[in-house]
């Protein structure tokens, strides 16, 4: 055998060495654990046969505790780039068989330079969790590694998407580079995220918790809104990242990419003629006005378990992604509170960002009133919701359904905050409040002083009514552009986003906003 095929045969063992992680038993161990290894996972993500391995022949460089004696090629973390459907995307897939996929040194390293390549080339990191956090051995080495992939986050937020699926454990500070990703996307029953641990927790508190009941994926989704997606398993993590990736574009200079579309774009949808019901006070489902106006009833709903009383999620009108944002009068009577002011803010945030278009449907009675949401800061998380709106320069098109009241009016992208096309259904009502509440303020006195108080405040209701809980009123000022029939909003909505799509404007220039947090 020649000098060279030796040399090729060498390092053919070395990639199969390398490829193999902390070992055939570690790898047993981590599918008795009902987890797939970082390279398996790998495979299930990316389009077949298109993933390039970057730095397998890289070895931590501890001397500490005996490290030395103890080394894997590669580390704890395969990096690479591949494509989804075509296009590029950078990984990086934290590997457990390996020191339990615990934070290096040269781990972060490996990390970070597909981090920078992706900010040069301008396409999406996606980052595969499931670590036991900072390498302990290496101590304050490890905690730089973090810090310097936290300082990446931040620079590439907003520049190229991020999105964080989390297989197995995420603790301590290691939390915080999922967190300042775009989305996380956990797997149940074999994930979770919190700060410190049962144990740290028992000792500090005095309080007894699993770690399922502290930071697993249905805590994330349904009580904390950390995570913005829960799936079953994690085959699925991995499913829901390619279809979030569908909807998205490279980076914040491209814009989503444009599918092909086979729903007639003037479908007509005769149910939604129908749809509200008479009583003010009797909800209806906003799911089935966005599956009906949506392209072929498809819609990728995002953080579906938290803070139902609003809905957010990306779906198509003939073939362009956009972003909606709705109330469900279905819960809660669709009111806004801090929790889904904070969710609404952040979907906003990002559909911006990535030259995504919003389209927002209107049924809104208020803000909900109350201590519990003053002392928790709702001034300040709506404040959040308005502030985003109020600074997104892509096309932005409003539907109001039924109410729009008050402040809520103002904060659900009303044209005062630049909203391009505000349209609303006949069964619209925009006004400062609800007829029974203006009522009780503007005429309590004098129906304290009437024979039958219950008749005036009644007969001054149906004039408040008359005069405001319509659309008439705020279309007479141009704050509503249209009042439409129902069945067309599918159609409407896509001419609007057509005239948009050369839409410019600038906002001033300035190093960055300062919004409510
Ligand atoms: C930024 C600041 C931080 O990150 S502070 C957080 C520091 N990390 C921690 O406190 C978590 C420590 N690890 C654990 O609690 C457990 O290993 C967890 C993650 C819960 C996993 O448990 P389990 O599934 O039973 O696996 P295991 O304990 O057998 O671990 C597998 C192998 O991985 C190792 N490992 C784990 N974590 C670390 C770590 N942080 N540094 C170094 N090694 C770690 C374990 O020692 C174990 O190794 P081995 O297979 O026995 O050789």
């Amino acid at each position: 055998m020649s000098n060279q095929l030796e040399k090729v045969k060498e390092l053919i063992a070395l990639r199969e060495e390398a490829r193999l992680g902390g070992g055939e038993k570690a790898i047993q161990k981590q599918h008795e654990r009902g987890k797939y290894t970082a390279r398996e996972r790998i495979a299930q993500l990316l389009d077949e046969g298109s993933f390039e391995e970057i730095d397998m022949f890289v070895r931590h460089r501890c001397y500490n505790f005996g490290q030395e004696k103890k080394s894997y090629l590669g580390d704890g973390v395969v990096t690479g780039y591949g494509t989804i459907d075509g296009r590029l995307v950078y990984v990086f897939a934290q590997d457990f068989t390996v020191f339990g996929g615990s934070l290096s040194e040269t781990m972060a390293l490996k990390i970070c330079k597909i981090m920078d390549m992706a900010m040069k080339m301008g396409a999406p990191v996606i980052g595969l969790n499931d670590s036991g956090g900072a390498r302990i051995q290496e101590g304050i080495n490890a905690l730089a590694g973090y810090a310097e992939i936290f300082q990446r986050n931040i620079l590439a937020s907003g520049v190229i998407p991020q999105i964080s699926g989390i297989l197995g454990p995420c603790a301590g500070g290691a939390v915080y580079s999922p967190a300042l990703t775009d989305f996380t996307i956990m797997t149940k029953g074999i994930s979770y995220m919190f700060l410190t641990g049962p144990k740290v927790v028992k000792t500090v508190t005095g309080e007894d918790v699993t770690q399922e009941a502290l930071g697993g994926a249905t805590v994330h989704s349904q009580k904390s809104g950390v995570a913005h997606f829960a799936a079953e398993d994690g085959e699925e993590t991995l499913r829901i990242i390619r279809k979030l990736f569908s909807y998205i574009p490279q980076n914040n200079l491209e814009e989503p990419p444009l599918v092909e579309c086979n729903d007639p774009i003037d479908r007509l949808e005769d149910s939604l003629n129908e749809i509200v019901p008479d009583s003010a006070n009797h909800p209806y489902d906003m799911y089935e006005v966005i599956n009906a106006i949506v392209d072929n009833g498809e819609f990728l709903e995002i953080q579906r378990e938290y803070a139902k009383n609003i809905i957010i999620g990306f779906a198509r009108f003939n073939g362009q992604a956009v972003g909606i944002v709705a109330n469900q009068p279905k819960y809660l009577a669709g009111v806004l509170d801090s929790n889904a002011s904070r969710k609404g803010a952040r979907f906003v945030r990002f559909c911006d960002a990535f030259n995504i278009p919003l389209v927002t449907l209107v049924d809104v009675p208020g803000f909900l009133p109350g201590t519990g949401q003053e002392y928790n800061g709702v001034i300040l998380h709506g404040a959040k919701l308005l502030y985003a709106y109020g600074e997104a320069t892509v096309p932005k098109v409003t539907v109001t359904l039924r109410k729009s009241y008050g402040g809520s009016h103002i904060v659900m992208s009303c044209k005062q905050l630049r909203g391009d096309m505000n349209y609303a259904w006949p069964t619209a009502e925009i006004a400062v409040m609800g007829g029974a509440g203006a009522v009780e303020v503007l005429y309590a006195k004098e129906a304290k002083a009437a024979e039958d108080p219950a008749k005036v405040l009644r007969e001054k209701e149906d004039e408040y009514n008359k005069l405001f809980c319509n659309p008439y009123n705020a279309a007479r000022y141009g704050y509503i552009d249209d009042v439409i029939e129902p069945r067309n909003t599918r159609f409407r909505i896509i001419r609007a986003l057509q005239q948009l799509a050369t839409k410019k404007v600038v906002n001033p220039a300035k190093k960055h906003g300062n919004i409510p947090l």
